[in-house]
């Protein structure tokens, strides 16, 4: 099985990946974008992109490329994010990593270097190839980018404002290959209308059926300001009819726009 996610090599993504990449091939892209567009056209087995962060949030990218292309949900992995800053010494100005952990270790980098440039890069892979590179960036990471006889040190582990810091990935696969199958189930829901109470006429399906809903978030359309895409997890399978007949009621309720079933999957805890 061959495999793409967020590159270069050592990303957290890429350690994502390893649990479900089956000693098969990995390829990087270097955007969430380019990662489910190889997946929906075809090109790889699996896919793994980042979805939500236990400090930060949601990755908007890998919401709206959800909404945006045919694929399926297959697997969700949940892991701990301790992140390290790594450099070639101490003689650096600027602070390189993705947006995600450069916000997850705030406080830490307002107390400890105030006067760092901050520089938000592709992936904390990348800010780390960038320390490689030129002693004057350090890099935020896993630790396990400084080992193999790299020029760089540890110069700080686990960095992140909290310790219980963690990120959920998803799995994808092309289309045809979504599963009914899981204990849990991912939705987008694009009503198109607007009325009083349609929110709550969406959650009431979930609710008179006994299924506890995990996440709802919405994204903006792109179409016009204040028009919505929903993105709803639930915590049921597809093949249970309280899903299908909840689903059902949320067509209706969408019957000038579109839903799209992500599928149903498991969780997968990933400790390293
Ligand atoms: O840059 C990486 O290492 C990634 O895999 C991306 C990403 C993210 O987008 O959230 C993944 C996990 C961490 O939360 C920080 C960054």
């Amino acid at each position: 099985m061959t495999a793409v996610t967020l590159g270069p090599e050592g990303t957290y993504s890429h350690r994502a990946t390893t649990a479900v990449a089956d000693d098969g091939e990995i390829d990087f892209r270097q955007s969430v974008t380019a990662i489910v567009d190889a997946v929906a056209a075809g090109e790889y087995d699996r896919g793994v992109i980042p979805i939500e962060n236990s400090i930060e949030g949601s990755v908007t990218e890998s919401l709206d490329a959800l909404a945006e292309y045919d694929v399926a949900v297959v697997r969700e992995i949940v892991t701990p994010i301790r992140h390290a800053l790594l450099a070639q010494g101490e003689g650096f100005d600027t602070i390189a990593s993705h947006s995600q952990a450069l916000a997850q270790c705030r406080s830490y980098l307002e107390r400890e270097f105030p006067d760092a440039t901050l520089e938000a890069v592709a992936s904390t892979a990348q800010g780390v190839e960038f320390a490689r590179e030129d002693s004057s960036v350090a890099g935020i990471g896993h630790p396990a980018n400084a080992e193999n006889g790299t020029n760089l040190e540890v110069l700080a582990e686990d960095i992140q404002d909290q310790d219980s810091n963690a990120t959920r990935f998803f799995a994808i696969a092309p289309a045809d290959e979504r599963s009914s199958g899981g204990g849990k189930t991912s939705l987008v829901v694009y009503p198109d209308v607007d009325y009083p109470g349609l929110l709550l006429e969406m959650l009431e399906p979930f609710a008179e059926r006994d299924i506890n809903m995990a996440r709802v978030e919405s994204r903006p359309s792109g179409q016009r300001l204040g028009d919505y895409v929903f993105h709803i997890d639930i915590e049921a399978g597809l093949y249970e009819s309280r899903t299908q007949d909840a689903l059902e009621e949320i067509e209706a309720l969408a019957e000038n726009g579109w839903v799209r079933r992500l599928g149903s999957y498991d969780t997968e805890h990933v400790v390293e």
